[in-house]
């Protein structure tokens, strides 16, 4: 492609103008238009980013439904990047559920319908072989950040195949918003290995490899080359794996986990986050965790990676693990999981209940239904990450209530349609007196609930990974986010467990310099001479507009 040159002179001006990165609109001056050859390419109006904003978000707001939202700011996006970011910092709260959950849900249903512009990577697996030359070809030399997905798992909506993409390309827009990475170095990719949804092997629209999804070893080894072509062209870059199905987010972890800095959002972002949802709450409630029991519903990649978590919370406050372990009741599609009776997974097996209690627990050879196991276990705090819509119904959250003068109830599905309850119907039901956190945006009676969502997690360690350069993502790096998340007192008062998205970005700061500090005391990581701080606020990048033809 002709590149401009520094004088402007020659410079290609259309390329400028379809260049999302460098493109203003009509916010070009008329030294620039006159510079770089632009005049007749624009209309006559000259306007301020301010300007812009305000035109955008009138225009946005003019759209009736979310999804043409979505796809308005997706086409911004893709035309005049600085602007999409102005508008988002200035309108986060509002934004954020239409660039991210739940539109982006239906956004990646419909991902074929509204599929304009390149952005990202899409690895099918006919490319196999070639991973290396493709990534080397690109001229993002210094990617810092990528999200990868193969579709399987999106949300709670199950394969969308290629649709997936929309997920990476919404969790990268995050980590440049709140995380003040450079859009220019966060790189969004679909591992497209194929999808069991029949609809889409169907639908003449489908922009994905038409194919059953490719499993086993062929699976394997796909990954395999594509984790050694991103670790051979960007050495340093974080991975995030997002939205795997079950069974692969736990073993592509445990794979790769310290062969280079890697994470999965699923299973250690929720965690973190649900962690530092339990602690606020505890706080509120009046309550000391290590005295009462939790109930996780869907023990899948998120429900165990959350129990996980706390059973490392219960440890560090003294309980052995045995003990610990007694705090934690994992209920999946076949109730309460108990060694040898029911489990299925490996992760399963770590948090059930020990088969010496097998005959305490079942009757008639089956293990108790949630509500049962709420009656016996008594919990104070209910966790949701089965993707099963009204799961926790009226008698469930009776039950806890009954249990508790404050229960905790945290219906963490995605989206809305998937939640296993509503914060509306979890405040009736319990008469106002549950402290509730639900996965995706959702209001009660006294507004706004808190939406205990791993995007109040990922931002920091992304960017605490990047600017402390560790090598690998820890454990501990997740625990000190929850502690450090579980802090940050929220601005209204209520029952808020974290402050409102408006202050995402502050607080990905803060999570960050927890994220550094375990990488200097465990890693070794070595403090730049001005101090983490500084140099976490040095690295964020600003949506202010440039000279469109700097290198
Ligand atoms: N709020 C957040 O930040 C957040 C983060 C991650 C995942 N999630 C949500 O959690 C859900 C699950 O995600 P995951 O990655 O763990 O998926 P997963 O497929 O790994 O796990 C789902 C689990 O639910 C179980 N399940 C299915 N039907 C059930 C039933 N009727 N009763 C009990 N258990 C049942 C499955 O057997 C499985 O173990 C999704 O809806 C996802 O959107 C939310
Ligand atoms: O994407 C989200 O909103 C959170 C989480 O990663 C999920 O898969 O549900
Ligand atoms: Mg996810």
């Amino acid at each position: 492609m002709k590149q401009p040159r520094q004088n402007g002179i020659g410079s290609d001006a259309k390329a400028i103008l379809s260049d999302p990165l460098r493109n203003k609109g009509t916010a070009f001056t008329e030294e620039e238009r006159d510079r770089l050859g632009l005049h007749g390419l624009l209309p006559n109006h000259v306007s301020t980013m301010d300007g812009q904003i305000k035109r955008r978000i009138a225009v946005l707001r003019a759209f009736s439904t979310p999804f043409e939202k979505y796809a308005f700011l997706r086409d911004l996006q893709d035309t005049n990047e600085t602007l999409f970011y102005a508008l988002l910092a200035r309108h986060r709260s509002e934004l954020l559920p239409l660039v991210y959950t739940p539109t982006v849900g239906e956004a990646c249903v419909r991902f074929s319908e509204i599929y304009r512009r390149a952005r990202g990577l899409f690895l099918s697996y006919p490319l196999k072989g070639r991973l290396f030359e493709i990534l080397a070809a690109l001229p993002n030399d210094d990617v810092e950040v990528i999200c990868v997905t193969d579709g399987e798992r999106i949300l709670g909506l199950g394969d969308q195949g290629a649709g997936g993409m929309g997920i990476p390309i919404g969790k990268l827009s995050l980590y440049t918003d709140c995380a003040g990475i450079d859009p220019a170095r966060t790189m969004p990719i679909l591992l497209d290995t194929g999808t069991d949804n029949e609809e889409l092997l169907d639908n003449p629209l489908y922009v994905g490899w038409r194919h059953h999804r490719v499993r086993g070893a062929e699976y394997d080894a796909f990954v395999e080359e594509f984790v050694e072509a991103v670790r051979k062209r960007w050495p340093r870059a974080l991975l995030q794996w997002e939205d795997f199905a079950g069974p692969n987010a736990v073993t592509l972890l445990g794979r790769y986990r310290c062969r280079l800095p890697t994470f999965n959002d699923d299973i250690q972002g929720t965690a973190a986050t649900a962690l530092a949802a339990i602690l606020a709450a505890e706080r509120l409630a009046g309550i000391d965790l290590i005295e009462r029991n939790i109930v996780v519903f869907g023990a899948g990649a998120a429900g165990c990676g959350i129990a996980e978590l706390i059973l490392g919370e219960l440890v560090s406050r003294g309980l052995t693990r045995e003990a610990a372990l007694a705090r934690i009741h994992a209920v999946d599609r076949d109730g309460l999981l108990i060694e040898h009776v029911n489990v299925v997974t490996a992760s399963q097996a770590r948090i059930a209940r020990p088969h010496t209690e097998a005959d305490a627990w079942l009757t008639q050879q089956q293990a108790p239904s949630l509500i049962e196991t709420i009656e016996r276990a008594r919990p104070a705090v209910l966790i949701g990450t089965s993707g099963q819509f009204e799961a926790f119904d009226k008698p469930v959250i009776e039950a806890m209530t009954r249990h508790n003068d404050r229960p905790i109830i945290l219906p963490l599905s995605n989206p809305a349609i998937r939640a296993e309850a509503s914060a509306a119907d979890v405040q009736t039901w319990s008469n106002g007196r549950a402290i509730i956190g639900t996965g995706s945006p959702s209001h009660g009676s006294n507004g706004a609930v808190t939406q205990v969502n791993n995007v109040y997690i990922f931002p920091g360690i992304g960017l605490g990974a990047v600017v402390s350069g560790a090598e690998t993502i820890t454990e501990a790096m997740f625990a000190e986010a929850a502690k450090c998340l579980a802090s940050l007192v929220p601005d209204e008062d209520g029952d808020r467990l974290f402050p409102s998205t408006d202050h995402l970005a502050e607080i990905a700061d803060s999570i960050a310099l927890a994220v550094c500090r375990v990488a200097e005391r465990d890693l070794g990581a070595i403090p730049p001479a001005g101090g983490w701080e500084d140099a976490i606020a040095g690295h964020r990048w600003a949506p202010v507009y440039r000279d469109p033809v700097s290198p």
